[in-house]
């Protein structure tokens, strides 16, 4: 398994480091445990899904990105297809605060990226903040999405963000994780093309500013990230910190990026070019060239 689970991972009951030594030893775990796997661990250890979610929390947490505050916050996303992902915060040196990404926007952006469509539970070590109670409201799933904290029983997001102010309040239908399509064409290179994929399915109805990011990483590999707007704008995820979430729950160091693409439309009214360049920058990453940069997406 991966060293920063080992720690975490030896002061699991017995029997669920039994059940889960295979799964996290397999060399494509990526923080996420399919549906079977879920019922599998169930059946091994004879927990309930809402208890078998608590006690791997400190697993998701071990993901945490925390050089700032040290406080790692691991948080699990349960989506209706039953399957889990796995998210946590991270913060970034030489950056400004604002770029940090909570724990619970890492799980929900997790599962969003690979395709989960509705969640019913999110799982998380610590009371969400306002921010995330906030950026929770953008789902789909409204204020009925279950809270579940160690120690608490379960409640609603609407327990938690009572008077909501959300989408509706801006007269948007919109909500985050239902698929969408903006029919940007794809064109350029493979990373090019990735970055518009991601644009493409980005969830931006409050400025129609859609954008994605795509990083080549060390390995070689692409990984994508989508914006996700907010009602209240300033939770508003970033398409690279989407794309950075991905990466990081793939096991891959973040200051390895080698080629960073940015798809947005040179027309729209709002930007994220400075901010993930500056950003990029902070991670080391420099190669967010002029050429690349633009990669603009044509409709
Ligand atoms: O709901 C919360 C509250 C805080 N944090 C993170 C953000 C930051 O990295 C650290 C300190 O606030 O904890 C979360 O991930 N979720
Ligand atoms: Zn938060």
């Amino acid at each position: 398994m991966h060293p920063r689970f080992t720690s975490a991972f030896s002061a699991l009951p017995l029997r669920l480091q039994q059940a889960l030594q295979p799964l996290l030893d397999a060399a494509d775990f990526h923080g996420v445990l399919h549906a079977n796997e879920v019922t599998q661990l169930q059946q091994a250890t004879g927990l309930d899904a809402d208890a078998l979610a608590l006690a791997l929390l400190p697993l998701a947490a071990s993901c945490a990105i925390a050089p700032v505050s040290n406080f790692n916050v691991g948080a699990i996303a349960r989506g209706i297809s039953g399957n889990w992902y796995f998210g946590a915060n991270m913060e970034f040196r030489n950056a400004p605060l604002q770029q940090t990404v909570h724990a619970e926007q890492s799980a929900i952006t997790h599962a969003w990226l690979r395709g989960e469509t509705r969640l019913e539970t999110i799982t998380v070590n610590y009371t969400p903040c306002g921010h995330c109670r906030q950026f929770m409201n953008e789902l789909n799933s409204g204020t009925a999405i279950r809270v579940s904290l160690p120690g608490r029983a379960i409640r609603t997001l609407g327990d938690y963000l009572p008077d909501a102010f959300g989408p509706a309040d801006l007269n948007i239908a919109e909500r985050l994780l239902t698929p969408v399509d903006h029919g940007f064409a794809l064109q350029g290179d493979t990373l090019q093309q990735a970055a518009i994929e991601a644009a493409n399915q980005s969830h931006a109805p409050y400025s129609q500013s859609y954008s994605g990011v795509a990083l080549r990483s060390r390995s070689g590999q692409i990984f994508t990230g989508r914006y996700a707007e907010n009602a209240a704008f300033n939770p508003s995820l970033p398409p690279l910190q989407a794309a950075l979430i991905l990466m990081n729950m793939h096991n891959e160091a973040l200051d390895g990026i080698q080629q960073a693409v940015l798809a947005e439309c040179q027309t729209a009214t709002l930007s994220q070019r400075d901010a993930t360049r500056a950003t990029l920058a902070a991670l080391g990453c420099h190669a967010f060239a002029t050429e690349t940069l633009s990669a603009i997406a044509v409709k």
